[in-house]
């Protein structure tokens, strides 16, 4: 029997040939736009030539920092299919970031000490321990218990994560301190022993499960990993940063332009759902803790004029995924009243975001943002999974907008990359597809780092496996 992913798989391998035909018509990429008002040279890669440059000086080393390139090349990684199988292997960098208090009570986080544009790397960091399939992170607990016991210098990085005195009372440890090439000359005495109980809380806090997957299979299984200095990077509903596991190693890249002292922070979860989804899993189903980022803050301010649309989202959200589990599958015709209704909430949404003359543009993106999949749903479900019309000449103002909304809600996301792309292969208008194409390059730069153009290009076809709403 074929299976549902396969299915899926299928489906849109044809999407995957329209699309390839899509962005293989621009030839060589549009680069510029990538970095566009850049000088330096770089006679290995062209579209190099085309970034910026980013100075780093540390006590101990001064670095320039181009691109992922500068540590491996990941090109035949990415063009063969990004199999974790074969991932290849980095030495741990720490780029300009530095560790401090919140000054709002989330405890320590990371900051950039300079200015850094979008693409730009910021941390490469080997798991300090992982494991596959280990739902209850047992064999990692055994792996760590191993380790503490051999390494003082393990120990010290390791009890500096426990966060369990006041936020405020937090010791903040120096970077150096993951800095393996600068030698430990740590006073050992200081590092008290950890009882296994505090040793599993540290690791329940602060490890990361993802899905391993081999292109055109089912999911492979999960890893379960902790990754040492990222663990002090906060969650925001906004993030600064997007991450990329490669094998058990995991990349910190600018997923926008950065001003020195900005906070570098991550999504923990789904960040384009609504607040009181977010609230759900961040506070109970995942991570214990009441969200304070900026947008979560507004949110609330205003939640109450939107809670009757938000309260509906919640009560279809779980059928319209039935939905378009089933229209990606083929495995029925329809009819789709979640996503059709859950459709006519996202218009009304916009509309009564268009009367709250008092909002930010961003407040609205932050908003329209959240409710993504309000829209997605109805659109795979009415036109483009369903039936492959001929492509239009405009697309609505809708889905341009709401990519829009995406794309500034949270940089560097996958669904709005693949959003983008199958929007660009829906599109016959030219000066929208060209946009469009431009979105999803840029977005992809956000994902993986500054990448060769073919590189880039082949990321972003393969986007299009993603179901835009899953
Ligand atoms: C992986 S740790 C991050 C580093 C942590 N702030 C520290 O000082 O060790 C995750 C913890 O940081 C806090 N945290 C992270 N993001 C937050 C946010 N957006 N709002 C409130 N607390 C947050 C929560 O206590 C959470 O359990």
């Amino acid at each position: 029997m074929i299976s549902g992913r396969k299915l899926v798989l299928q489906r849109m391998q044809q999407v995957l040939r329209r699309s390839s035909l899509l962005l293989g018509t621009w030839g060589p990429v549009n680069a510029e736009f990538v970095n566009p008002c850049s000088s330096i040279c770089s006679s290995r890669f062209p579209f190099f030539a085309l970034g910026t440059s980013l100075h780093h000086e540390r006590a101990h080393h001064s670095r320039s920092l181009q691109s992922i390139f500068d540590f491996v090349d990941l090109s035949e990684y990415f063009i063969t299919g990004s199999d974790y199988r074969r991932a290849p292997k980095f030495q741990n960098y720490i780029g300009p970031v530095r560790i401090d208090r919140t000054p709002d009570g989330r405890g320590r986080g990371l900051y950039v000490s300079q200015d850094v544009e979008a693409g730009d790397i910021l941390i490469i960091n080997n798991a300090f321990a992982a494991s596959y399939n280990d739902i209850h992170n047992s064999q990692m607990h055994e792996r760590i218990a191993a380790i503490l016991k051999d390494s003082p210098r393990a120990l010290r990085q390791f009890y500096s994560l426990a966060a369990d005195t006041q936020q405020e009372k937090l010791a903040v440890p120096e970077v150096e301190l993951f800095d393996d090439s600068i030698p430990y000359h740590g006073d050992d005495s200081s590092t008290p022993g950890l009882s296994e109980s505090k040793i599993r809380k540290i690791i329940q806090v602060n490890s990361f499960s993802g899905k391993l997957t081999l292109p055109g299979h089912q999911e492979a299984g999960r890893i379960n990993g902790l990754w040492l200095l990222p663990s002090f990077i906060n969650h925001s509903c906004c993030p600064t940063a997007s991450r990329l596991l490669v094998g058990e190693t995991m990349l910190f890249m600018a997923a926008q332009n950065m001003k020195a002292n900005d906070e570098l922070t991550i999504c923990y979860t789904d960040c384009m759902a609504p607040l009181r989804k977010r609230e759900e899993v961040l506070g109970i189903t995942c991570c214990g803790f009441r969200c304070r980022c900026e947008r979560c803050e507004f949110e609330q301010s205003i939640q109450k004029e939107v809670e009757d649309i938000s309260e509906r989202y919640q009560a279809l959200y779980d059928k319209a995924v039935e939905e378009v589990t089933a229209v990606a599958t083929r495995r029925d015709k329809g009819p789709y009243p979640a996503c059709r209704e859950l459709a006519v909430l996202f218009v009304k949404l916009r509309t009564k975001l268009d009367s709250m003359k008092e909002l930010t543009k961003l407040q609205k993106h932050w908003i329209l943002g959240g409710y993504s999949c309000a829209f997605l749903g109805n659109w795979l479900t009415t036109g483009y999974m369903s039936d492959f019309g001929p492509p239009c000449r405009h697309l609505d103002s809708t889905a341009i907008g709401l990519v829009e909304a995406m794309k500034v809600t949270v940089p560097g996301m996958q669904r709005t990359l693949s959003f983008s792309v199958l929007l660009a292969t829906a599109v016959k208008e030219s000066a929208e597809r060209l946009r469009l194409v431009e979105l999803a390059l840029n977005e992809c730069v956000k994902l993986y780092g500054k990448q060769r153009p073919d590189v880039l290009r082949k990321l972003a076809q393969d986007s299009v496996q993603y179901v835009p709403f899953l």
